[in-house]
C-alpha cells in the first residue's frame, strides 16, 4: 500500500452485509473495510456471489441485510468516484464507436463543464488515460474491430477516466492471453499505487495477480474468509471453507488448489428468477 494515503476513510466499508435469493443465502454477516490503495482479490467458485457483491457496491443489487458504503457515500447514483470494469462480453464487431468515444463515456459530463474549454479538457483527459493504458495507436478505430486485449485496455481506461477512488473489477482478465493479463493487472496495480484507489478484483484465478494482492476475500457456499493470501490460501482454511479436504500446493510462486472443484456440486444452474429479499 502507498505510504501517504489521500484520505483516512476506507474506500469500501461493509457492515453486517448479507445477500439471499429466496431461501438461498449467498453470504451473510460480511464485515469488510477496503483501504485506499488496497488490492483485494475476491475469489470463490461459480455462483458464490462474487459479482453480486460488486453489484451491491454499485447500488444495483439490494442487500438482504447490513450496509455498504463506497467512496465515502452510499452506493448507486452517478457516483463517478467509482470505476467499474464489467465482466467482459465480446463487443459486436459491427460496433463502429471509436475507442476514444467509448472511453469518453466514462466521463462525468457536468464536472468538465460545457462549451469549447470543457470539450477540450475532456478530450485531453481521454487522450491522457488512453495513453496510460497503451491504447493510443488504436483509439481512433472502431471498437468492434479491435482484439479482445485491446478492447479490455480501453475498458480499463473507461473505468479510470473519471479518476475513481474505488475500482470494481469483475473478471477483467477473462479470455486474455498471458501478456495481456499481465498488462491489464499491472495497469490496475499502478493506479492503486499512484492514486490510492481501492481495488476489488473478482477472479477465478489468483496466480496472475498474486504479486499485487494485499488481501483475499474467499467465498464458498455461504461461508467466507478474509485475510492475507498466506493466511487464506492454505489447505486447512480452504478445507474448512469447502467442508472437505482440499490441498493447496505452492509451486514456483504459484498457488494450485486440488480437490476444490469436486467438493462442489457445481452442476446447479444459476437461477435469476427471484429478486433479493430485504
Ligand atoms: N437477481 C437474482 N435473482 C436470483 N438469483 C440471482 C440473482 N442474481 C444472482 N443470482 C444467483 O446468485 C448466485 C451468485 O451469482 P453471482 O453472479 O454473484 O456469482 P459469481 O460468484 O460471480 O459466479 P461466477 O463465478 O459464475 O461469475 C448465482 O447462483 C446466481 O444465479
Amino acid at each position: 500500500m502507498p505510504a501517504s494515503l489521500p484520505e483516512a476513510r476506507p474506500a469500501v466499508r461493509v457492515r453486517g452485509a448479507g445477500l439471499a435469493f429466496g431461501t438461498r443465502t449467498l453470504w451473510s454477516g460480511l464485515d469488510l473495510d477496503v483501504e485506499p490503495g488496497e488490492f483485494l482479490a475476491v475469489l470463490g467458485p461459480n455462483g458464490s456471489g462474487k459479482s453480486s457483491l460488486l453489484k451491491a457496491l454499485l447500488g444495483v443489487q439490494r442487500l438482504s441485510e447490513g450496509t455498504v458504503e463506497i467512496a465515502g457515500g452510499r452506493p448507486g447514483g452517478a457516483n463517478r468516484a467509482v470505476g467499474y470494469i464489467p465482466q467482459q462480453r465480446a463487443i459486436d464487431d459491427s460496433l463502429t464507436l471509436r475507442g476514444s468515444d467509448l472511453v469518453g463515456l466514462g466521463l462525468d459530463g457536468h464536472r468538465w463543464g460545457t462549451g469549447f474549454a470543457g470539450m477540450r479538457a475532456r478530450k485531453r483527459r481521454v487522450a491522457e488515460v488512453i495513453e496510460a493504458v497503451g491504447g493510443t495507436r488504436y483509439a481512433k478505430q472502431a471498437v468492434g474491430r479491435l482484439s479482445g486485449g485491446e478492447q479490455q485496455r480501453l475498458r480499463v481506461a473507461q473505468a479510470l477516466v473519471g479518476d475513481p477512488s474505488v475500482l470494481l473489477c469483475d473478471e477483467p482478465l477473462l479470455s486474455l492471453d498471458i501478456a495481456h493479463q499481465r498488462a491489464v493487472s499491472e495497469l490496475i496495480d499502478a493506479r492503486r499505487r499512484e492514486a490510492g484507489t481501492g481495488v476489488l478484483f473478482v477472479t477465478h484465478e489468483i496466480n496472475p495477480i498474486l504479486q499485487f494482492v494485499d488481501r483475499v476475500l474467499y467465498l464458498v457456499n455461504g461461508q467466507f474468509r478474509i485475510g492475507k493470501p498466506d493466511e487464506v490460501m492454505t489447505s486447512d482454511t480452504l478445507s474448512e471453507l469447502y467442508g472437505t479436504r482440499v490441498e493447496v500446493l505452492r509451486v514456483g510462486g504459484q498457488i494450485h488448489i486440488a480437490g476444490a472443484q469436486s467438493a462442489l456440486c457445481e452442476d446447479e444452474p444459476h437461477h435469476h428468477e427471484q429478486e433479493a429479499v430485504s
